[in-house]
């Protein structure tokens, strides 16, 4: 027996995390939105967080971006605490930190190319033909080759999402986030969308925080799965782990049960009869 917490696997004292929450609670005015969720995420690996719809997952991926300061609890991103970096460090230490926001979020008035270009414009003094090399490496990365100077209504769903994947490592970060990267996607697709994310963590070292309710892409890609429900964590652990795991949440959640609030038998019927018994 090893002296494991439920439904976690511990992290080897060599891995120092790249990401540390710990006891991190959320609230958006009187509504508790996470409740002490902890999670390590290693150098290297894939970790995916996954959950119902408003169970907090882009809550607590606004936390690792530090859009979000807690309301209690720590977050570490590359050894900084989010809550005490000024605004600089913040903005240096993000672009350590890429990320592909659901939908694409690219600038519908600039070509997929200067949208693939504007973290470097931005955050480095490179000149414009480095720069255009670059975008260009990175679209070949994400298989967009020749796609420069398109305008990204004339993409494809899954071209959205490899230009959103470009631009995100445009500064080549350490750690890639991903929002949804697979929504919307019919399942041919959405698939390729797995493979590059993981070919891309292969060729670039990153590691990788994806955010999903898709459970096929997060057994596809995940080396550890973090399971949220109502703001809280469930398991941490990896696939064959979390579909293993006896949490009846956790198997609602894999099974797509619809989640009927807990009720009191004696009160329920009480609400029923009234004062009729
Ligand atoms: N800015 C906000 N103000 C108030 N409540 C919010 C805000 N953002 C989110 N919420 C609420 O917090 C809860 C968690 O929302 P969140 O968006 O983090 O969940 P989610 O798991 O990402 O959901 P989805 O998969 O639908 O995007 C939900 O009940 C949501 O309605």
């Amino acid at each position: 027996m090893t002296d494991r917490a439920p439904h976690t696997t511990p992290l080897p004292v060599a891995d120092a995390p790249v990401i540390s929450v710990e006891h991190l609670t959320t609230h958006y005015g009187e509504m508790r939105v996470l409740n002490d969720v902890s999670l390590s995420v290693r150098p290297g690996e894939v970790m995916v967080i996954m959950g119902a719809s408003g169970s907090g997952k882009s809550t607590l991926l606004y936390h690792l971006l530090g859009l979000l300061p807690p309301t209690s609890g720590t977050v570490r991103i590359l050894d900084n605490d989010i809550a005490e970096l000024s605004q600089p460090d913040l903005t240096k230490l993000r672009c350590r930190m890429g990320v592909a926001f659901q939908g694409g979020a690219l600038f519908s008035s600039m070509t997929v190319g200067e949208n693939i270009m504007l973290p470097l414009q931005e955050h480095t003094d490179l000149d414009e033909a480095t720069m255009r090399i670059m975008v260009r490496m990175k679209m070949e990365v994400v298989n967009l080759a020749g796609a420069e100077e398109r305008m990204p209504a004339q993409l494809s769903g899954g071209m959205t999402k490899r230009a959103a994947l470009a631009r995100a490592i445009a500064m080549d970060p350490s750690i890639l986030f991903c929002d949804e990267p697979s929504a919307g996607l019919d399942p041919i697709v959405a698939s390729a969308i797995d493979r590059l994310i993981l070919d891309l963590r292969a060729a670039f070292g990153m590691t990788v925080v994806v955010v999903t309710h898709e459970l096929e892409s997060a057994f596809a890609i995940a080396d550890r799965i973090c399971v949220i429900d109502r703001g809280e964590v469930l398991i941490v652990d990896t696939v064959d782990n979390v579909r293993a795991c006896p949490d009846r949440r956790v198997q609602d959640l894999l099974n797509r049960r619809v989640q009927v609030p807990e009720i009191d038998p004696d009160a329920y019927l009480e609400r029923l009869t009234g004062d009729l018994l």
